[in-house]
């Protein structure tokens, strides 16, 4: 999220261009944007509000109906000297009247640095005059949204008995995975593998139910039912030979095309679903270097134009979309507005 000042002063100029150019155009005056900071928006947002929210706009993504949801594969900036990458996620809903971008910035980052993975700012405009509404923090929306969308891959994909849950990373995903995956489902058993015991320490230190610790990632994904994968590596850290036939896996991390975090046979053994086709196809190592064949979006599966394999093992793979943040921004902009008038 942007300092104090940046956002204050990126404020202040956005409304002065979008008041000259609409009151040049119409004589028309427009409101100045708000600025939703990570605890607004971390109190705004829950779970029960976003899950419905983001299963409606991955329906209406996999529809391909512009008028729907207009929103390419992000554009990605290398930004080689910090070993990262800016991504920009601008989506268009036409019917819902939401337009609105987000900025990511996302880095491999050395073992051991304190400098964060993932940076992100969502903007949210008003279509019709093109001025900024409200800038606010990406990253609590960027941790919820895509726990939420795990969340709903497992609701779709794992199999009906399903008690124990892994998950590998002990970072700012896997804290929310954690916690949306024990909302909403009653596992009997939650392990946790990372690569130091400090950092599993951590992990468990920061959640309020019970985990297993584990030493390894073998250890903690052998005989599970659903596996979340949520870590920086850039090389396979789970494998097919460890993971039991009708698992579900979501695999959140290794997002370039030449970064991986699961290994061949399982992306070839496993029936393949993605949140967007064009997305893994141009980001996913874990796809595109293994010639795992997709078998549907999420989104499909929502709409019943294709089928949740449950009975086999399912791989979810997550890239993230702008349509998703979109979805979570207006929801975080509506409870805002509607706190800010009863006020
Ligand atoms: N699919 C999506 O929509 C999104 C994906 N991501 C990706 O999810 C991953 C996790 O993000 P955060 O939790 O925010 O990061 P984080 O930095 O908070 O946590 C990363 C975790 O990965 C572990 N790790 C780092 N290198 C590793 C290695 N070589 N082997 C095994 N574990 C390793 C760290 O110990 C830590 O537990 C990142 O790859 C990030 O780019 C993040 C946001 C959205
Ligand atoms: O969708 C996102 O947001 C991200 N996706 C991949 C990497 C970091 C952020």
């Amino acid at each position: 999220m942007l300092s104090d000042e940046a956002a204050v002063s990126l404020g202040v100029r956005a409304v002065n261009a979008a008041v000259s150019s609409v009151g040049q155009a119409e004589g028309a005056m427009v409101e100045p944007p708000v600025i939703i900071w990570e605890h607004e928006v971390g109190s705004l947002l829950r779970y029960g509000d976003l899950i419905p929210r983001l299963e409606d706009a991955l329906g209406k993504f996999s529809r391909r109906d512009s008028a729907e949801v207009i929103q390419p594969v992000r554009t990605v900036v290398p930004l080689q000297k910090h070993g990262g990458f800016l991504g920009l996620m601008p989506t268009y809903m036409e019917n819902d009247g939401v337009l609105c971008t987000k900025f990511v910035c996302f880095y491999k980052r050395e073992e051991g640095s304190t400098l964060p993975a993932v940076q992100a700012t969502v903007v949210l405009l008003d279509p019709e005059y093109g001025n900024i509404k409200a800038v606010m923090d990406g990253e609590v929306i960027t941790d919820m949204r895509t726990a939420a969308v795990s969340a709903i891959s497992a609701k779709l994909l794992m199999s009906p008995g399903a008690e124990v849950l892994a998950i590998l990373g002990t970072g700012k995903q896997a804290l929310s995975h954690y916690n949306v995956f024990t909302e909403i489902f009653s596992f009997k058993e939650v392990r946790v593998w990372s690569q130091t015991k400090e950092r599993v320490e951590r992990f468990v230190r920061s959640v309020e139910g019970p985990v297993r610790r584990c030493s390894s990632a073998e250890e903690a994904v052998r005989g599970a039912d659903v596996i979340v994968t949520v870590t920086r590596s850039t090389e396979p850290v789970l494998y097919g030979q460890w993971v039991k036939a009708g698992a579900h896996v979501a695999a959140v991390g290794a997002c370039r095309p030449d970064w991986r975090e699961l290994d061949d046979m399982l992306m070839k053994s496993a029936v393949v679903y993605t949140d967007s086709r064009e997305g893994a196809l141009s980001e996913s190592g874990d796809v595109i270097l293994s010639g795992a064949e997709v078998f549907a979006e999420l989104g499909d599966v929502i709409n019943g134009t294709k089928s949740a394999q449950r009975e086999k093992t399912t791989v979810f793979k997550s890239l993230g979309m702008g349509v998703e943040d979109a979805v979570s921004a207006k929801l975080v902009f509506d409870q805002w507005t509607a706190k800010a008038t009863k006020s």
